[in-house]
């Protein structure tokens, strides 16, 4: 009995978000059942616009998007959705550093330290929701971290197409058989949210609610600014970058990036040094290019991948930049459907 009612969930699970029983949703179902349960001022120091990179593997096929899911009334979506699986290889990926948090505003070292968001930081997410209102998301990564869940959650309420963002539970078999959804339709509705821990900021060890500028006068300048943005060099009993990578940028390799290539668009709101570690492997930069990589909280930015290659759009600096949508035809047909359809 509890088997079946497990298989029931892990079901429901693998059929999450799409009707469609497609390797992607074995993927999610996989990625759920393992485990429990984020740029105006993106300053990108030295870094090419637009500048293309290989994705290191082609591990699923690129035959489906959701694109023109916005309007998915039977009439209306069927000419364009067998036209979205011919073209479908291409899909947003879209970055976002948590807002503002408590201990951003009080200039602490946070890391792994669980802190909300500000007043500030709650705008600066709606703002940033704001800015992607017009963008597809089928699917949303967080960190375990609630400034980051946050920052997911508050720029998903801006968003043109209504859909839910519904957090996935499995971190017990209770959780799981909990918080199931028995309709269809509703789960059609709604965007699934997977939280992972490998997403967390940095560990930052001994330096966790020290005042930064207080340990740089006691310090010194450069060895606070060598622990903060070496590569390899960790805080005392923290984690270096290159540690920090190792575990977000393997999530991502491992988990998100094949949602990517098979057509889903993707949200991933994170943090600062994790979301260095996966911009330093989209954009392939070298550990002396990453040092000068800094994030503003609560920016949005996109990329898009097509055939393959990650491609760094920038951050929409409006819902309707002309220039986000000119970059991908699939985008500037969603905008157009929410267009006409929403309003
Ligand atoms: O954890 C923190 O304190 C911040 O989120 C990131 O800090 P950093 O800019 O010192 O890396």
């Amino acid at each position: 009995m509890a088997s079946s009612v497990l298989n029931q969930v892990i079901g429901t699970l693998h059929s999450f978000g799409s009707s469609e029983k497609s390797r992607d949703h074995r993927e999610l179902g996989k990625v759920s059942v393992r485990l429990p349960f984020k740029v105006q001022r993106f300053q990108v120091i030295g870094l090419k616009q637009d500048n293309q990179r290989s994705a290191s593997s082609i591990r699923a096929s690129a035959s489906q998007t959701s694109v023109f899911d916005p309007v998915s009334t039977p009439s209306n979506s069927k000419s364009t959705s067998s036209e979205s699986r011919k073209k479908s290889n291409e899909a947003a990926l879209i970055l976002i550093r948590h807002g503002e948090s408590l201990w951003n505003e009080k200039n602490l070292f946070t890391g792994c330290v669980d802190v909300p968001l500000t007043k500030k930081g709650i705008e600066e997410a709606i703002e940033a929701g704001k800015r992607i209102s017009n963008i597809p998301v089928d699917m949303i990564y967080t960190s375990a971290l609630i400034r980051a869940q946050m920052t997911a959650m508050l720029a998903m309420t801006q968003h043109r197409r209504k859909k839910v963002p519904i957090i996935l539970h499995d971190e017990n078999e209770r959780a799981r058989v909990w918080s199931q959804i028995f309709s269809e339709d509703t789960k059609k509705q709604s965007i699934p949210v997977i939280t992972a821990w490998q997403l967390n900021e940095r560990m930052y060890g001994e330096l966790q609610g020290l005042n930064k500028q207080e340990t740089a006068d006691r310090y010194g300048k450069e060895q606070v600014h060598e622990w903060r943005r070496s590569y390899d060099i960790p805080p005392p009993n923290g984690e270096s970058l290159e540690m920090c990578a190792e575990r977000a940028v393997a999530y991502f390799r491992d988990e998100i990036e094949p949602q990517l290539l098979s057509g889903k668009n993707v949200m991933v709101a994170a943090h600062g040094n994790s979301l260095r570690s996966i911009i330093m492997y989209l954009d392939k930069l070298t550990s002396q290019e990453v040092i000068s990589l800094e994030l503003s909280t609560g920016i949005p930015m996109l990329y898009i991948i097509k055939e393959g290659k990650f491609i760094r759009r920038g951050s929409p600096v409006g819902p309707s930049e002309a220039g986000v949508y000119a970059y991908t035809r699939t985008l500037a047909q969603y905008r157009q459907k929410l267009d006409e359809v929403v309003l």
